[in-house]
């Protein structure tokens, strides 16, 4: 029988994104996803799905000699079966699991000492700032930001300490896209020994693979689309150098932030099915983008999809697509937005993102609330902003859904000028 790889969305051509402008999709990736670190033949019953490693500690042959593991904070079977699926995924020799996203930041962090410069996108997750400022400034790291969108900016910021440069993209909540080879050109023509860490929380390996574009090391919270269903909180760090990797994977073991084996099982479940979910996610976005953008109670929609954000271009040169993620700005007030929000019926107003379901946020009082209010001004996110991230229902109920939200809100007596 012949299989049909027509695409819906891009009808004229096979079933990727590269038809649209996008770089093609990775070479092998579902195959990767379902299979690397999943070899049955690493367990005497041959087990299809990786078991569950519960145990803590491992028997050893002689004191030292050990088959591979000793104990479960240094090393879980159940997680090196999801590390390796991922380093695979990131097309990096080495991966390691952290047990959350920040626990993951913090852990690259450690790689530097009190008076080390990192300077960090001015857009970040609102954890990402708070950690930075509140926390690795407060114990000497010499901490600065910028808009690293403008590569003469990053020029202007880079100081004979910086030792990291990170950068997130698309940012968490403006959605703004740095571009990945640009950046690590003029850091590491700086100084080739500064290390550029990305967050790819948001595109997921799917969509980008930073380290192919020259950053050192790539970063997850897995929470979101990695694990796409909502019910891990894990972090990942992807990379290619030695050195890096023995001093990370030390500090894994140092510092101790591991996943359990539980949940490395279940991010692993999930992994199976990024390509799938990602493929979805960027339909479903990329209808609600232009419903929202033809909208007219609506000001202005930020999707690295669509032809009017700033950075689509580039977003085309170094991505194979877009994910669920939309921001966008409703018309009038807070009260415009709190009722737009209390309205939605399929879309949960909760923080997070990435999962299958459908969730819908306000950054200034949720996600980035930790987020100064001068520095939230500075950055756009204000009272009438509202970051989505669109889950695989139907598209047309997730439309009729945005739309009946949209319809409550102008209905409420404050004046919208519409
Ligand atoms: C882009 C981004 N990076 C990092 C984090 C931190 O991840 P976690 O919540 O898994 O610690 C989050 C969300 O929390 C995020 O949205
Ligand atoms: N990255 C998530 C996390 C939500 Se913010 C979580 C918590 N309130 C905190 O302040 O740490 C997102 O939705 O962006």
């Amino acid at each position: 029988m012949k299989v049909s790889r027509i695409n819906p969305v891009f009808p004229n051509h096979q079933n990727d994104s590269s038809a649209a402008g996008y770089q093609p999709l990775f070479k092998s990736f579902a195959t990767d996803a379902i299979h690397v670190g999943s070899e049955p033949e690493q367990w005497n019953s041959r087990a299809v799905v990786p078991p569950i490693s519960l145990s803590t500690t491992f028997k050893q042959h002689g004191p030292g000699k050990h088959a591979g593991f000793d104990y479960s904070r240094s090393g879980n079977p159940t997680r090196s079966c999801l590390e390796r699926a991922v380093a695979a995924l990131d097309g990096a020799q080495y991966c390691l699991a952290l047990a959350s996203g920040l626990a993951a930041t913090l852990t690259i962090t450690h790689l530097f000492k009190a008076g080390d410069g990192i300077l960090c996108m001015n857009d970040v997750y609102g954890g990402t700032n708070r950690y930075f400022r509140k926390v690795a400034a407060e114990v000497g790291f010499d901490v600065s930001f910028a808009d690293l969108t403008k590569l003469e900016l990053l020029k202007a910021a880079l100081k004979p300490n910086t030792k990291m440069v990170w950068i997130e993209t698309p940012t968490n909540p403006t959605m703004k896209v740095v571009d990945i080879k640009g950046c690590s050109d003029i850091v590491h023509e700086h100084n080739k020994d500064i290390i550029v860490v990305v967050d790819n929380t948001f595109m997921s390996s799917y969509f980008q693979r930073p380290l192919a574009l020259g950053a050192d090391i790539c970063m997850y919270s897995a929470t979101k689309y990695i694990n796409g269903h909502s019910d891990v909180v894990m972090g990942l760090i992807s990379l290619n150098r030695d050195d890096i990797y023995e001093r990370l994977k030390f500090l894994q073991n140092a510092l101790g932030a591991v996943p359990s084996p539980f949940d490395c099982y279940m991010c692993n479940r999930g992994l199976k099915t990024l390509h799938v979910r990602m493929k979805q996610h960027f339909k479903n976005a990329m209808a609600a983008a232009q419903f929202l953008e033809a909208d007219p109670r609506v000001d202005k929609v930020i999707f690295p999809g669509l032809p009017s954000h700033p950075q689509h271009e580039l977003t085309k040169r170094q991505c194979t697509g877009c994910p669920g993620m939309i921001t966008f700005y409703i018309k009038g007030k807070l009260e415009h937005a709190s009722t737009f929000l209390s309205s939605l019926k399929l879309f949960a107003l909760a923080e997070s993102l990435g999962g299958y379901e459908s969730l819908a946020e306000h950054p200034a009082i949720m996600t980035h609330a930790s987020v100064s209010e001068n520095e939230r001004k500075e950055l756009g996110i204000s009272d009438t902003l509202i970051r989505l991230s669109v889950g695989l229902e139907d598209e047309e109920d997730i439309i009729a859904d945005l739309n009946q939200a949209l319809a409550a809100a102008v209905s409420i007596s404050v004046d919208l000028n519409i």
